[in-house]
């Protein structure tokens, strides 16, 4: 067995089996990579006790000692980099070098907020009279929670538990089941780098509802972090009113990808495949929507497709492939359903379309003449479909980008400085993607508006979730 595949949750620096086991399959195969010890709620109530216990020693420590704690692991992850590369494949179906690309882009994160942990600053306020003294300081919130979605099992942890250790936080997270491995590859390498026991705890477990009420309402937890979709989201929310927990949200996306008639072709065809098709079209901001300008749509949708047609499909473990599987049959039988939809409301079906039969491979499809009534177009697709929406006008296209519940992503192709800046302004959406559609960045502010959820994960922003603002008042200082 792989030297970083573990079996047992991490609890309090100790690996806990228990009495139940569940397997984590092959989404390429189906095959049974590992089973895996479910450790309940019972495991997740022992995390929280262990991750309260650690928090003191933690955050007394220094932003310098913790940093070099956090560095030290972000080397032994890119000294494993490959191996946990195809750890990640394996459980979830990315090609390998997507899944090298997510595990360096995960530690990135260690590597920014083992800096910004340095510059925790408070304030020293000017005294309105001269017998007080006016500070504010900024504190670690507490025991932090979070519940991590399958689509990227190591990048969405590492996302947070960089920022909460910087901050001086313990941490708890419980990843989705399908995909495990790579939150308990990342605790055995935390491990070997000396993060202390019962700062950072993985619970594996398939109890999403008992587990989840304990990480959203367990005195002992200070706040929650949540990555998945919306739907979810707002019950975990509602569970984390009760105790009034701190709360951030990274939830579902839909995401336009406008092509105006004065944009570069060329440019606006590849950013639109890589943002479409990266894992197999299961992120967050995959392009959702294409719209394309009427006067340039049959050149656009003509390159368009003759590039999705070279897209190679197959096992991501294997040279060369561009897409691989989708999570689960339920995501196939999905993608099918939508596209029949669409066909019997009058969309085309110019390529793809179809799945390899038993199996999770769903073709890179082209749906042309989409309309926004659509479900194709109204839902979330997380998966390999692209719509392709015609428009005449600027002030149309945004509204219809802006015609949905959620905001966490959008990107357009312009040329033009002054449309460019028209169409960022309005465009509603936490982040745009102008001219490029590779905006994911440790050093930049992810994350959405309206119902795609609140706080932001990176940048200068991020360690703000983290933080409690604590006002001193010291009086009685005049003679
Ligand atoms: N905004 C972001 O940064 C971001 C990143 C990745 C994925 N997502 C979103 O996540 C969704 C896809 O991921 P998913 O299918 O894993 O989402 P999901 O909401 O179904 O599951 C997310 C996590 O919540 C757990 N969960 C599900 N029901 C629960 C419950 N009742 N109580 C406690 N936990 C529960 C799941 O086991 C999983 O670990 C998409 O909508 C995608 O847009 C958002
Ligand atoms: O799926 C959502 C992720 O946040 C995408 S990315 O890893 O940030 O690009």
């Amino acid at each position: 067995m792989d030297n970083l595949i573990r079996q047992c949750s991490f609890i309090a620096g100790q690996w806990l089996p228990s009495e139940q086991l569940f397997p984590v399959t092959n989404p390429a195969n189906n095959q049974t990579v590992v089973e895996v010890y479910d450790a309940g709620a019972a495991g997740a109530v022992t995390a929280v006790e262990a991750a309260y216990s650690a928090m003191p020693s933690w955050s007394k420590k220094t932003a310098q000692q913790r940093a070099d704690l956090m560095l030290s692991w972000f080397a032994l992850i890119m000294e494993h980099q490959y191996e946990l590369a195809r750890l990640l494949t394996l459980e979830q179906g990315k090609p390998l070098t997507e899944a090298k690309g997510e595990v360096s882009y995960g530690a990135s994160f260690l590597q920014w907020f083992a800096e910004e942990g340095k510059r925790v600053y408070g304030d020293i306020i000017p005294q309105t009279n001269d017998s007080q003294r006016l500070l504010v300081l900024k504190q670690p919130v507490g025991v932090v929670t979070a519940i991590t979605p399958w689509n990227f099992p190591n990048a969405m942890i590492m996302r947070k538990a960089a920022a909460a250790l910087a901050a001086g936080c313990s941490f708890v997270v419980r990843p989705d089941p399908q995909t495990p491995l790579s939150a308990l590859a990342l605790a055995a390498l935390a491990e070997q780098a000396g993060i202390p026991a019962g700062v950072f705890n993985v619970i594996v477990s398939e109890q999403a509802q008992a587990v989840g009420e304990v990480l959203t309402t367990h005195p002992k937890v200070a706040k929650f972090t949540f990555t998945g979709s919306t739907q979810v989201g707002k019950l975990l929310m509602s569970q984390c009113s009760q105790g009034i927990k701190k709360v951030s949200m990274e939830l579902g996306g839909n995401a336009p990808l406008i092509v105006f008639d004065d944009a570069d072709l060329e440019l606006a065809v590849q950013g639109a495949i890589q943002s479409k098709y990266r894992n197999a079209g299961q992120t967050c901001i995959c392009t959702n929507r294409i719209y394309v300008h009427n006067r340039i749509r049959e050149q656009f949708t003509e390159r368009y497709v003759a590039a999705v047609k070279q897209l190679k499909l197959g096992d991501g473990l294997r040279e060369g492939i561009d897409v691989g599987p989708l999570i689960s049959g339920k995501a196939v039988e999905r993608m099918q359903s939508l596209i029949d939809d669409s066909l019997a409301m009058g969309a085309t079906l110019v390529a793809g379309g179809r799945c390899a039969s038993k199996s999770n491979f769903f073709e890179p499809t082209v749906l042309t003449n989409v309309t926004d009534e659509m479900p194709v177009a109204g839902e979330e697709i997380f998966g390999p479909i692209s719509p392709i929406i015609g428009f005449d006008d600027e002030v149309e296209v945004i509204s219809s980008a802006n015609a949905v519940e959620v905001g966490l992503a959008a990107y357009f192709y312009s040329e033009n400085i002054r449309r460019i800046w028209r169409v960022a302004e309005q465009l509603a959406f936490g982040m745009v993607g102008i001219n490029d559609t590779a905006i994911s960045n440790a050093v930049a502010p992810f994350g959405g508006i309206k119902q795609s959820g609140f706080g932001r994960e990176g940048s200068k922003y991020g360690l703000d979730d983290y933080l409690v603002t604590k006002y001193l008042c010291l009086g009685s200082l005049s003679d």
